[in-house]
């Protein structure tokens, strides 16, 4: 890899800590973010349980976000931000295993830009990885130019990366780069010698279909699949094209893949109050009852000994909660109510980004 043997650990490598962001925007967020704040706490105390946390926090939402966050292992810093997505935009931290740790700012573009994306202004957006990475005192790549989020890839440390047709190779995020070029990106600033393609996400997620809510890695050559018997779901297409492809590829290492099932939840929908207490703003996503939610259980985050995973009230909570502790005996499984951070277009792996320890 061009980055002298720097490559991004899996998500089960140890961590030093993890990042978060506060929501705010009422335009994203129903009740000036209020539902969403509660919920991003009961994630963070969560993490907190298992390895120290950072949240970066609006000047204006400094004192609030203190009062929501007094936990010994969480540390409150001031960040600005467009929203409160740190898989997106934070950096994805790589490691030379001797020691080394630096960051890849990825060019950010609120999921599509002009072409479909979720509001109309992401310059701080943009700017959260380096801002990340200077606190840090990691030395950063920028792509500029190069479009992509954090949520839309995953590795297993040994040189394989999973991800979408959907979303890497949408119009809106590369459309001056063909899917090796693309390919070439991802192998020299992670470390990649294969790349998956699963050719879509999870039916109606607002990212075009990030694989973070439909597919990822457990283990070196085992992977979780959003999983639905329902042929008249409009997932089941999705599930089985995917299912399709992980029988029949093999990782960096020549494995062959064990796919392991999860259900989906729902379907989900906003209900009408919880549409109209968000703010209607010309360029964000609107909120739509008649939307069905791309709620997903793959939506975790593997934190140091534990899963962080949400629950959403829903009938299969039990059984997503069943496969999570039968996949990970060794992990302590926690859940969290995931509803409120839904109804803002994803989940807790979405709202958190790994800093590996070294
Ligand atoms: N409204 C913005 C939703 C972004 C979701 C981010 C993610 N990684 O799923």
């Amino acid at each position: 890899p061009r980055h002298d043997g720097y490559f991004m650990p899996a998500e089960w490598a140890p961590h030093s800590q993890t990042w978060m962001i506060w929501p705010e925007r009422p335009d994203n967020w129903r009740q000036q973010a209020a539902p969403a704040q509660a919920a991003f706490a009961a994630v963070a105390q969560a993490i907190a349980g298992f390895e120290p946390v950072t949240v970066g926090v609006s000047a204006a939402e400094y004192a609030n976000a203190c009062a929501q966050l007094d936990h010994p292992a969480i540390r409150v810093v001031e960040l600005s931000s467009n929203d409160a997505w740190v898989r997106d935009t934070g950096p994805t931290f790589v490691i030379n295993g001797q020691g080394g740790l630096r960051g890849v700012d990825w060019t950010f573009n609120a999921w599509g830009g002009e072409l479909g994306g979720l509001y109309r202004d992401w310059a701080l957006d943009d700017q959260v990885a380096s801002k990340i990475l200077s606190m840090e005192r990691c030395p950063r790549y920028r792509t500029e130019g190069f479009v992509l989020e954090g949520g839309s890839i995953h590795v297993d440390g040994e040189g394989t990366l999973l991800t979408t047709e959907e979303c890497l190779l949408n119009a809106n995020r590369n459309p001056h780069l063909q899917p090796e070029e693309i390919e070439l990106q991802l192998s020299e600033h992670l470390g990649i010698s294969k790349v998956i393609w699963l050719p879509e996400g999870l039916f109606n997620d607002e990212t075009d279909g990030h694989v973070d809510n439909f597919c990822c890695f457990v283990r070196p050559g085992e992977v979780l699949l959003a999983w639905t018997d329902d042929p008249q779901d409009p997932n089941y297409p999705r599930c089985q094209a995917a299912a399709e492809v992980l029988a029949t590829e093999r990782d960096a290492q020549g494995r062959e893949l064990i796919v392991h099932r999860i259900p989906i939840p729902g379907p989900i929908h906003a209900t009408a109050e919880e549409c109209a207490d968000v703010l209607a703003v010309d360029g964000s996503q609107a909120r739509d009852p008649a939307i069905r939610l791309a709620g997903s259980y793959v939506n975790f985050l593997i934190v140091n000994d534990g899963i962080v995973a949400p629950c959403f009230d829903d009938p299969r909570d039990a059984e997503a909660l069943e496969v999570l502790q039968r996949i990970f005996p060794e992990r302590r499984v926690v859940t969290v109510p995931g509803r409120e951070i839904l109804l803002g277009g994803g989940n807790i792996h979405c709202i958190t980004q790994q800093q590996p320890s070294v």
